[in-house]
């Protein structure tokens, strides 16, 4: 009673807000408990939204291509296993999708909030796929975005998978595509279509072999290099840059 209209709103929106608070802070408890239950660290898959990341993980998995009687089988929500021709196999996780511009505080603060519970999962992963709409004019503004945001997320130093989507609706495919080839760490897919999937699986298989198995520290800045002649490896190799540090990343030699 005596309330004004608006006062009224602005309680019924603070209810709303700290009902979906509570139940983000249930879904990041769960996520947590649940990665410390399974076996391999899955792959998140970032990039804005609209540029294709449920799709791909749609087209990689199908719907019912997990296995009842199967450890691990019954995934969380948004990951999905990914089984190659070759009969390996890796997690992928589909993420929120960043959007630069939002409506209003209100819908921003709920996309941040919503953001921190996939967060972990990102600056856990030892590799990231950056999903991108190659067709949409705005493609290289919103690389730079995402690579952006990433770095003040504290994970601009974890390796990545650039993978340039919707090759299919862009003027000239071939074109793109020879641009891909040219670039490190580049595969260009069309999610929709399914072409280059089995690319892109190798793509990742094998970034997560030389990250998994032969990636031993940074070479540069810190202290890494002694560290690992301490380790008594003497051979190895390095490349690219860990942009942070500014330092390389350092390999097993092969
Ligand atoms: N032409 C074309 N359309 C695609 C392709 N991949 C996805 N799309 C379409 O792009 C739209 C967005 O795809 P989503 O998979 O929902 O995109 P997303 O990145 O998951 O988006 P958010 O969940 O909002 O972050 C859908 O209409 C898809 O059908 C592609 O390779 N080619
Ligand atoms: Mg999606």
């Amino acid at each position: 009673m005596g309330e004004k209209q608006i006062e009224v709103d602005k309680h019924i929106l603070r209810m709303q807000i700290g009902v979906l608070k509570k139940e983000l802070e249930s879904v990041r408890k769960h996520r947590k408990q649940y990665r410390n239950r399974r076996v391999s660290v899955p792959v998140p898959v970032v990039g804005y939204t609209n540029a294709g990341k449920s799709t791909l993980l749609n087209r990689l998995t199908g719907a019912n291509v997990l296995a009842e009687d199967r450890l691990f089988a019954t995934l969380d929500l948004t990951t999905r296993r990914v089984q190659m021709k070759n009969g390996k196999e890796f997690l992928l996780t589909d993420t929120v999708g960043f959007i630069q511009k939002l409506p209003t505080t209100l819908c921003f603060l709920l996309q941040v909030a919503a953001f921190r519970a996939t967060l972990e999962e990102i600056s856990e992963s030892s590799l990231l796929v950056h999903v991108v709409d190659i067709s949409h004019p705005l493609a290289e503004q919103q690389i730079d975005t995402m690579d952006k945001v990433l770095s003040e997320l504290d994970v601009a130093s974890i390796p990545k998978l650039m993978v340039w989507n919707k090759v299919d609706k862009a003027s000239d495919p071939l074109k793109i595509k020879l641009e891909a080839e040219k670039r490190e760490d580049t595969v260009c897919i069309s999610a929709i279509i399914g072409d280059g999937l089995d690319e892109f699986c190798s793509a990742v298989q094998e970034k997560l072999k030389v990250v998994d198995v032969n990636f031993l520290g940074f070479y540069g800045m810190g202290g890494s290099f002694d560290s690992i002649q301490q380790r008594g490896i003497s051979q190895y190799h390095t490349s690219g840059w860990n942009g942070r540090e500014n330092s390389k990343y350092c390999y097993r030699a092969p």
